[in-house]
């Protein structure tokens, strides 16, 4: 756990960056800080592996006052990624991420295999593993800039705005990356974005700053969405907070109605079309299954030529319908 407590960062102009925060970072999860522009987010992220210093207050890893060993040995064990990567140019993708290693005194084979199959783990092809930074796609060297983080093993992550100069679609995949990545490596990662959706994706806790690095709330996001303490916080989250908080609960209890003879199914049971009067067939739309969200329920109904949403199982089976009617009614709290 990273703990901050009554943390204050005063830069020398006297701008009060974070006021008095305190916060408990869980292990082994990921926790996003998110808020406005210039509401301490990245001074706050930077304290931890001290590349800022603190003015008051105390941070602590796993009961251990960060400013009880030098700071070097602290950043040993953080990885640190940041918007644009921030690679080194003159070295090739796999010596960026063999540095650290090489740092820490790993002979040099066993450091070069790491570095590639780290880069595997991130995803880079790894033909491109001799090329030099600026020979990749921006989306390819946040790749690379995660795999540097990850080089050392630390137990903990920062990544500040990594994915934010990337299109939205890589954005979309890196993002998904890492959730994947994630769930093998378990590391304790502190997120740091302006963007509430992306702070909702990849949160498992999320604390929301206002100016002046005060913490507004900190909660998973499906608390967040539900029970926004405050209108700073509902403003931030923003107004279609009812139908993002449909993302965190199941299709499972749905009321599913019998396949009508109207869908008509493949000899597989795979829904093909609505039939509409004589020989016309109209296409399904999205369809879902019982484990997916109600957000994807309500997208199977919203895109269906007939208002009805196709429940499929595992095999793609269709097993059952849902209208607009009854899927509002269960959405009713
Ligand atoms: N070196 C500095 N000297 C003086 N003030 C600073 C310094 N660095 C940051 N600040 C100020 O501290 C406040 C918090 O900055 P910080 O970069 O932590 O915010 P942020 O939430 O990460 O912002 P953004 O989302 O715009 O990156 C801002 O008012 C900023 O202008």
């Amino acid at each position: 756990m990273i703990e901050f407590e009554d943390v204050t960062k005063r830069y020398p102009d006297g701008t009060v960056a974070v006021d008095n925060l305190s916060l408990r970072i869980p292990s082994n999860e990921i926790t996003v800080f998110v808020g406005p522009s210039g509401c301490g987010k990245t001074t706050s992220l930077r304290m931890i592996n001290r590349t800022i210093e603190r003015t008051s207050g105390t941070i602590s890893i796993d009961g251990e006052d960060i400013n009880s060993k030098d700071a070097v040995t602290l950043r040993r064990g953080i990885g640190y990624v940041i918007q644009n990567a921030g690679l080194f140019p003159h070295k090739t993708v796999v010596e960026n991420v063999a540095t650290v290693p090489k740092l820490l005194g790993w002979d040099k084979r066993k450091a070069h295999s790491t570095a590639m199959e780290l880069l595997e783990r991130v995803g880079l092809d790894l033909k491109l593993a001799e090329r030099y930074p600026a020979q990749l796609s921006g989306g390819q060297q946040q790749r690379v800039g995660v795999a540097r983080a990850l080089a050392a093993d630390p137990l903990i992550m920062l990544m500040d705005e990594p994915f934010s100069a990337v299109d939205p679609v890589v954005r979309d995949q890196l993002q998904e990356e890492l959730l994947r990545l994630q769930r093998d490596i378990g590391k304790t990662i502190v997120f740091v974005t302006h963007d509430i959706d992306e702070a909702i994706k990849l949160g498992d806790n999320i604390a929301v700053l206002r100016v002046g690095g005060k913490l507004a709330q900190f909660a998973p996001p499906s608390e967040l969405l539900a029970n926004p303490v405050d209108d700073f916080v509902e403003g931030f989250i923003g107004k279609d907070r009812g139908y993002r908080a449909l993302t965190f609960v199941t299709a499972d209890e749905l009321p599913l109605a019998d396949v009508p003879a109207e869908l008509t199914v493949a000899a597989d049971g795979s829904p093909v079309g609505w039939a509409n009067g004589a020989a016309k067939l109209e296409l399904v739309g999205a369809t879902f299954q019982r484990g997916d969200s109600l957000r994807a329920a309500l997208d199977a109904v919203l895109t269906s030529p007939v208002g009805k949403g196709v429940c499929v199982d595992e095999t793609g089976k269709a097993v059952g319908v849902i209208d607009y009617g009854a899927l509002t009614e269960a959405l009713r709290p």
